[in-house]
């Protein structure tokens, strides 16, 4: 349906309003696979409903696995699983394929499925993955498109992360809990995502000591009690941390009512250095705009650094900053899609290698009436927060990744009172 949906926004009045956050996706979409190692239904609360859910949803039940959606609860039921292939081109769409390879090991020793797709800024390399999954005693055989892992005989072992990755940490922390003995990893992500999955293996019976800090070791417990599961993901702390800044781009606040500040704390920083009053209760996190905002010269790094995830939306709010920014991603070195489509609605970045520099102050007077492509889920949410600045029409198409991450886009901005609409593209 999004295929044929396009994103409307005029210039914005000031936003007010409180939002309560949907469960994180990327969370989720480890703790879906981490249920399925699970010997009985597990329960999981605040799963987003998102595209790659649906799609998990399709691909787990070709190869056996229940999942549904009952009332708040995404229900997985992994006994009954019949089949290690998993669907090549659904296991190509999307970027937590790799999550599936430890359920499918723990029940057939082996798990065959294709590389991982997901938003595309240039190289997503998975060597991390393949290199510990082989310490630990796997076998990986390359076919084309697709691999096979095979895994007769996993053992505890030390591995040392050449990258810091929290999808290679998540990962393999999902396959050590199938080996014998104790493995230890250093030079982990120390991400929430990584801790709220070692929370649920530890749910489950393991002992994961570390997650949260650069060493975590995983001593699996092979005498699990077989029990229902009830787990509940964290908030999704790059949507409340795009959404928090809206007041500096039109003014007004906005209060995120469930969020974790300290996952935000280096966003919440760099929002009160560009000049935004951050108020941080028990409550939840208030962002409001006091006076002028200020540009800031933005280095992205892994947790707790500044989240590459959430420099594009911040871009949007640098062009309405009174003085010049850069944005340096030191992630994705590529993750500019977003300066192409800038220039449609008359924004011109300056980009050289991985470092972005913008203008700000120059914008505040910005006539747009441009059509413009979300080419991955965050470069979207900066185009569209950078034309809630512009006076006229910015008419978003390729929806279909900005809604990748929103499982409320519209409704979210409508009731902070922003003026977007959803519309039908026209057939030519
Ligand atoms: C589904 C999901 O959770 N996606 C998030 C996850 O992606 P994802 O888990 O794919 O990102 P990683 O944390 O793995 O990547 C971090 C860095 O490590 C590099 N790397 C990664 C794996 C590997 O085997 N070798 C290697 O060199 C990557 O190129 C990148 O430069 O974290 C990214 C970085 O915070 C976020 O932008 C994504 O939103
Ligand atoms: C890059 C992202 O997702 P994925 O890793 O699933 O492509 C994202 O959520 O910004």
């Amino acid at each position: 349906m999004q295929e044929n949906q396009y994103i409307a926004v005029q210039k914005s009045p000031a936003v007010h309003g409180n939002i309560a956050i949907q469960g994180s996706k990327n969370s989720a979409l480890a703790l879906v696979a981490a249920a399925c190692l699970n010997d009985n239904v597990v329960h999981l609360k605040n799963v987003p409903d998102l595209r790659d859910f649906r799609l998990i949803e399709k691909m787990l039940a070709k190869v056996g696995i229940h999942t549904s959606r009952e009332a708040e609860e995404f229900l997985v039921d992994a006994r009954l699983a019949t089949d290690y292939v998993l669907d090549f081109d659904i296991t190509a769409d999307f970027r937590a394929s790799y999550y599936f390879i430890a359920p499918l090991l723990k029940k057939f020793k082996k798990v065959t499925l294709s590389y991982p797709g997901g938003d595309d800024f240039g190289s997503r390399p998975i060597d991390q993955h393949f290199k510990g999954m082989k310490k630990l005693g796997a076998r990986i055989e390359p076919e084309g498109s697709h691999y096979t892992v095979y895994a007769d005989n996993l053992v505890g072992t030390e591995f040392h992360f050449e990258v810091v990755t929290s999808g290679a940490t998540i990962n393999l922390m999902l396959i050590a809990t199938l080996a014998s003995g104790k493995t230890t990893f250093t030079n982990c992500a120390t991400d929430p995502e990584v801790v709220d999955v070692a929370n649920f293996l530890n749910l489950m019976g393991h002992h994961i000591v570390g997650a949260g800090t650069d060493t975590i070791t995983i001593t699996p417990n092979q005498n699990l009690h077989i029990h229902e599961l009830k787990y509940t993901v964290i908030p999704d702390r790059l949507i409340a941390g795009s959404l928090l800044m809206l007041p500096g781009i039109v003014g007004g606040d906005v209060t995120i009512t469930n969020a974790i500040p300290e996952h935000l704390a280096s966003l919440l920083f760099a929002l009160e250095d560009m000049g935004l009053e951050i108020t941080r209760t028990s409550t939840g996190i208030t962002s409001r705009k006091v006076g002028s905002i200020n540009g800031m010269r933005l280095v992205t790094g892994m947790y707790p650094l500044f989240a590459t995830d959430l420099q594009q939306p911040l871009t949007a709010l640098m062009l309405y900053a009174d003085t010049p920014s850069s944005v340096q991603d030191n992630v994705y070195y590529n993750r500019f899609s977003h300066v192409e489509e800038l220039a449609k609605m008359g924004i011109h970045l300056g980009r050289q290698n991985n470092v972005a520099f913008i203008h700000g102050h120059h914008y505040r007077d910005l006539v747009a009436d441009a059509d413009v492509n979300c080419r991955d889920v965050r470069a979207g949410t900066c185009l569209l927060f950078a034309a809630l600045g512009a006076e006229g029409e910015t008419r978003l198409h390729d929806v279909k990744h900005l809604f990748r991450g929103y499982e409320n886009l519209v409704g979210d901005l409508s009731s902070l009172g922003i003026n977007i609409e959803l519309r039908q593209e026209v057939e030519v």
